[in-house]
């Protein structure tokens, strides 16, 4: 029974970054709107994603000095204390960056929130909960993704954990099967191995994607595998549990069968999104048969509908700097219905937050096939990694072998999110290596690498230029 309806100008469906950025940007034009919220505020970023997976991660590092520190004549001793080190996680967690985005929220006025979940009951409007609803010339569909967790399973579902759940834990557990090979899996996985947790990881496909170059692929997986239990590629067969716990049976690729008991599994086999949700068939939007919705990401609008789309709702680039800007690019288009104005989207840039640290920038090497590029690469190694005893991993640079302009960059090493950064600023201005290189270098610092890695790809391009140069010149 419909109780109350509220006409507005624009509703945001979700509080998210995403939905956040947009309310930011539409509020300083008007005030009807509405922001709907499901669930509790905070995000997914603050409350269950970016800020407590790094905490989680910072106190496995330290954990990691326990047993790597001696090297430097400085032998250390002690133990994990799980209860404090996931008490810590959710102080930090929830004290600083949760409570900052609430405090955001409480500012908002009380008529521009709506609290229940949004579903569409025909264009322009919605129902939300059982008792509302709003009718909406604009609407920005800005309702992230959640844990996908496979049928396989079911039968171990009171041990199953995900990202949504396990920094609620009281205490971390004893034995953990991960399964995945993606960031999650990987980041929140290592992390618990080294907090002493027994981890054994289960992939599918053998490959950690974000890396396309077949180098970096099988270094990144060497150099994890030589720390945490992997088994790369094959899929789990069936789940079940007992008083022993969560069995978990898997065939690897070669055939091999694998059955192992473990107190919990981390199901980390990607997000889907929201939209299912949505009932988006009612709002006559085109939705594919994987449920995924057509939209221009310039634009973030939905063909010619009034209907907008941003963050991890899309599939497409779910990392919070991307969420934030989507937010603001579908409400600035929102504003200026049935204009639009495309928007230049940020040169790419992933981080994972593993030991060693992974990055793709700008165009990846699988992105680039077809074009003739040189590839400047080496060891992840500086005399400043040297120091710090981190001398494992690789990078990559990919330079236009015409002009030496910076592409892309694949990057596996120790800190690799600081070059990752300069490396995006470069490619973002267009720069070639050679510009790069007519900045400053401090000796001895971890930028040095990336000087390195340019006079290689430099070197590479002149002599690719040589012969291409000698090959037209003969008969
Ligand atoms: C474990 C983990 C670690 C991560 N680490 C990083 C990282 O280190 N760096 C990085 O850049 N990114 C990271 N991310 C990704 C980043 O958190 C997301 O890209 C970002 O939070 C997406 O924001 P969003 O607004 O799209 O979605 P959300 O913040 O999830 O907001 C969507 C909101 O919509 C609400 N909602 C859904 N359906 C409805 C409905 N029908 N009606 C009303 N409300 C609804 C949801 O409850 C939710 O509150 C991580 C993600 C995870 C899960
Ligand atoms: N550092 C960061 O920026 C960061 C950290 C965490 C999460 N995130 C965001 O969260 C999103 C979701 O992360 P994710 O790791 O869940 O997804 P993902 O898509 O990165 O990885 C999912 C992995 O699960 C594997 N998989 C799928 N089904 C499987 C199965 N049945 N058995 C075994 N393996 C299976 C896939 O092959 C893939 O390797 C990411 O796309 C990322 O953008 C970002």
């Amino acid at each position: 029974m419909i109780m109350k309806t509220r006409n507005v100008e624009y509703a945001i469906i979700g509080a998210g970054t995403s939905g956040l950025g947009a309310y930011a940007t539409i509020s300083r034009e008007t005030d009807s709107l509405v922001m709907i919220q499901d669930g509790p505020y905070g995000t997914t970023c603050a409350r269950v994603g970016c800020m407590p997976s790094k905490l989680l991660i910072t106190a496995a590092d330290y954990a990691h000095h326990l047993h790597t520190s001696d090297c430097f004549g400085v032998p250390a001793s002690g133990q994990v204390d799980g209860r404090r080190v996931l008490e810590r996680l959710r102080r930090e967690r929830d004290h600083r960056f949760v409570a900052r985005n609430l405090g955001y929220v409480d500012k908002i006025p009380a008529h521009h929130k709506l609290e229940g979940r949004a579903r569409f009951i025909g264009p322009g409007r919605l129902m939300v909960g059982e008792s509302v609803e709003v009718r909406a010339e604009k609407i920005i569909l800005a309702c992230g993704s959640r844990p996908a967790i496979g049928a396989v399973f079911e039968p171990v579902m009171s041990r199953v954990l995900t990202s949504d759940t396990i920094f609620e834990l009281e205490d971390l557990p004893r034995s953990v099967a991960v399964i995945g090979m993606g960031v999650i899996a990987l980041e929140l996985g290592q992390a618990l191995h080294r907090l002493g947790v027994k981890t054994t990881l289960y992939g599918r496909s053998g490959r950690i994607n974000a890396l396309t170059h077949p180098t970096m692929q099988r270094r990144a997986l060497d150099l994890l595998a030589g720390e945490l239990d992997i088994h790369p590629s094959g899929r789990v067969l069936s789940t079940w549990e007992d008083a022993e716990g969560a069995w978990i049976e898997y065939e690897s690729s070669n055939g091999q069968r694998i059955t192992r008991v473990f107190e919990r599994v981390l199901v980390a086999t990607g997000r889907e999104s929201n939209l299912d949700r949505l009932g988006l068939e009612q709002a006559g939007v085109d939705v594919s048969e994987s449920g995924a919705v057509r939209f221009d990401p310039q634009t973030m609008r939905c063909g010619d509908l009034p209907l907008f789309i941003a963050g991890d709702a899309t599939d497409d680039l779910p990392v919070w700097h991307e969420a934030y800007d989507e937010g603001r690019i579908a409400a600035g288009n929102a504003l200026s219905y049935p204009d639009s104005t495309p928007a230049v989207r940020r040169t790419p840039l992933m981080v994972f937050f593993t030991d060693p640290q992974i990055a793709v920038i700008g165009q990846s090497f699988r992105q680039l096939q077809g074009r003739e590029i040189v590839i400047g690469e080496l060891p992840f190694t500086s005399p400043r990694h040297v120091v710090w005893n981190k001398v494992q991993g690789h990078i990559q640079v990919y330079l236009d072998a015409h002009t030496g302009t910076i592409l892309g960059a694949e990057l596996l090493g120790h800190q690799a999110e600081h070059l990752a950064h300069l490396l995006a600023l470069a490619i973002t201005h267009g720069m070639t290596a050679e510009q790069v290189l007519a900045m400053p270098v401090y000796h001895p610092s971890a930028e040095e690498l990336l000087r390195d890695v340019l006079i290689d790809a430099q070197k590479k391009r002149r002599r690719h230029e040589a012969e291409k140069e000698s090959l037209s010149l003969s008969p």
